[in-house]
C-alpha cells in the first residue's frame, strides 16, 4: 500500500504541478490576485509565525482558540487577506479494482471553497482511492469530478489546479531542500528568476532558509514534512490534497504540525482535502469530516455533529468509545420526558431521536459512591443505576472506569478533580443525564 501511494511521486513532481497556461497567467509582483491577496507578498507574511522553530512552546493555544472561524478567532493574529478558493463537488463516484469489493460504491460529496475536509475512516474503507481520484491519478468507473466549477472528469492530473502531499514526502532525498521546491516549477515552465525567487520566498516561509542547499535525506522527520507541504503549495494550487502527510512523525511533532497546519490552512483560505485515518487529528483539525466505511459514506458533519450526533453504530464506535444497547421499548406518554426500556434499566431522555439503540458516550456518565445502607435502593432516583466498579484506569486527568450494571458492563470516564475516585468492588450509581441520551439507527 505505501509502496502505491509513494509511487505515484512523478505525479505529484511533474505531471501534477499544474498547467503550462497557469504560469503564463501568473500575476507578476504587485498585482493584486483574484482573492484580494497581493501578488507581491510573500507567504511567510501571510502566516506569520507558522512553522516557527519554537511553535511547540506555543500550543497552550487551544486549535479552538487559534485558528480561524470555524474554530473561533486569534485576536493577536489579524486576520489576512484570502486566495480565491475552490469548491469541489463528488457526484455518484464509482470504482472498482478487478472483481474485488467496490473500492467507491456511490460517494456524493460537497466541499466548501477553502474548507478544511477530511476523509476519515479504516484502512481500505476508500480514502486513498477518493483523493487519487480528486487528483486525477484514478479513472473513474462511474461518476463526475467538479473542482472550481470545472468539470475535470476526464482532465488529466497536470491539467488540474490540485497538489498532493504524500504520506511519504515523495522528496528527492539527493537533491538540496532548493532543488526539491524548485522541481514543481521547472516542470511548469516558469523562468529561472521566479523561480528562485518563490523558492527562496517558501524557504523563508517553513523555517528552513538557512538549509535551503542541504540535501534533503540530512534533514530531520519534521524538516522532511514542512518541505513536502512547501513544496505542494510553491505552486499555487487552489486546492492542496494531503494523504496522511503527518503519519511518519512522532507524536509530540505531530501535534505541533498539526496546528501549524491548521493555522496555516485558515490564514491562506485555501481548500484542503486530508486523509487520516485517526480521529483525534480528523477532530482536530477538520472543519468538516467525512466518514467512509466499505467505499460508501457513513456520514458527513463537523467534528462535533459526527462525534456527539453520530448517524449510525459505526460512526459511534468509530468515533470513540461508545456504549450501545438496545432500546427495548419506549413510552412516549410522559408529556416532559421519553422513557427509554434497555438492558441497563428504564431510562428517561430529552430528546433521544427514533432509533433503536442508545448510545452513552463514557465521558456524559458519573459515577456516586452508594453508601452500603442505600444499595437496596434501586431506582429510587431517575436515571442512577445501581453498580458494582470491576476496573479501573487512573490516568491521571482522568480515570476510566468499567462498571457493572445489571449483568452489562458500562465504560465511565470520569475528570480526577482532586476528590476521592471510587476503587474496584465499590457499589456506586451510573448517573445518566437525560439530556445526553441519543438513540441511533443501526
Ligand atoms: N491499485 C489497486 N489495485 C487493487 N485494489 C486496490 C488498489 N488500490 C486500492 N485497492 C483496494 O481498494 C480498497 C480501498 O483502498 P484505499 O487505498 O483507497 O483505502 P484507504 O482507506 O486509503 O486505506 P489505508 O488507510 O490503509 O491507506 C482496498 O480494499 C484496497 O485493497
Amino acid at each position: 500500500m505505501s509502496n502505491r501511494k509513494g509511487g505515484a511521486m512523478s505525479a505529484v513532481d511533474g505531471k501534477d504541478a499544474g498547467t503550462p497556461e497557469q504560469h503564463t497567467t501568473r500575476k507578476p509582483a504587485g498585482v493584486r490576485a483574484p482573492g484580494g491577496t497581493h501578488a507581491s507578498e510573500s507567504v511567510s507574511e501571510h502566516v506569520g509565525e507558522s512553522f516557527d522553530d519554537n511553535a511547540g512552546e506555543n500550543l497552550g493555544d487551544t486549535v479552538n482558540e487559534s485558528v480561524g472561524e470555524s474554530h473561533g478567532t486569534n485576536a493577536d493574529q489579524p486576520a489576512l487577506p484570502r486566495r480565491a478558493a475552490s469548491s469541489i463537488q463528488l457526484k455518484g463516484l464509482h470504482k472498482r479494482f478487478g472483481n474485488e469489493v467496490a473500492a467507491l460504491d456511490g460517494v456524493d460529496l460537497s466541499i466548501q471553497p477553502g474548507e478544511f475536509f477530511t476523509l476519515l475512516g479504516p484502512s481500505g474503507c476508500g480514502k486513498t482511492t477518493l483523493l487519487r481520484i480528486l487528483a486525477g491519478l484514478e479513472a473513474l468507473d462511474e461518476g463526475q469530478v467538479v473542482i472550481g466549477g470545472r468539470d475535470v472528469t476526464e482532465v488529466p492530473p497536470h491539467q488540474r489546479s490540485v497538489n498532493t502531499v504524500f504520506q511519504s514526502y515523495a522528496l528527492f532525498p539527493h537533491l538540496s531542500v532548493r532543488d526539491n521546491l524548485a522541481f514543481g516549477l521547472k516542470m511548469r515552465g516558469v523562468a529561472p528568476r521566479e523561480r528562485e525567487a518563490r523558492v527562496a520566498e517558501m524557504a523563508e516561509f517553513i523555517k528552513l532558509g538557512s538549509l535551503i542547499d542541504r540535501r534533503v535525506d540530512q534533514l530531520s522527520g519534521g524538516q522532511r514534512q514542512r518541505i513536502a507541504l512547501a513544496r505542494a503549495l510553491v505552486c499555487e494550487p487552489d486546492v492542496l490534497l494531503l494523504d496522511e502527510p503527518l503519519s511518519a512523525l512522532d507524536a509530540g511533532l505531530r501535534s505541533q504540525i498539526q496546528i501549524e497546519l491548521l493555522r496555516l490552512q485558515k490564514r491562506l483560505g485555501m481548500t484542503f482535502v486530508f486523509v487520516t485515518h485517526d480521529q483525534q487529528e480528523a477532530m482536530v483539525m477538520s472543519d468538516r469530516i467525512a466518514v467512509l466505511d466499505s467505499g460508501s459514506l457513513q456520514q458527513v458533519g463537523s467534528p462535533r455533529e459526527i462525534y456527539e450526533r453520530p448517524a449510525n453504530a459505526f460512526v459511534a464506535r468509530f468515533m470513540g468509545h461508545a456504549n450501545l444497547f438496545d432500546v427495548t421499548a419506549r413510552d412516549d406518554s410522559r408529556s416532559d420526558a421519553i422513557r427509554l426500556t434497555t438492558p441497563l434499566g428504564v431510562l428517561t431522555a430529552q430528546a433521544p431521536g427514533t432509533g433503536s439503540l442508545l448510545l452513552l458516550r463514557p465521558e456524559t456518565l458519573d459515577l456516586r459512591r452508594r453508601p452500603a445502607s442505600e444499595f437496596e435502593r434501586h431506582d429510587v432516583l431517575e436515571n442512577h443505576l445501581p453498580g458494582r466498579v470491576q476496573e479501573r484506569l487512573y490516568r491521571g486527568s482522568h480515570a476510566e472506569y468499567r462498571v457493572e450494571v445489571a449483568g452489562v458492563s458500562v465504560q465511565v470516564v470520569v475528570n480526577n478533580r482532586g476528590g476521592q475516585l471510587p476503587e474496584v468492588g465499590d457499589q456506586v450509581d451510573v448517573v445518566v443525564a437525560a439530556q445526553d441520551l441519543i438513540t441511533l439507527g443501526e
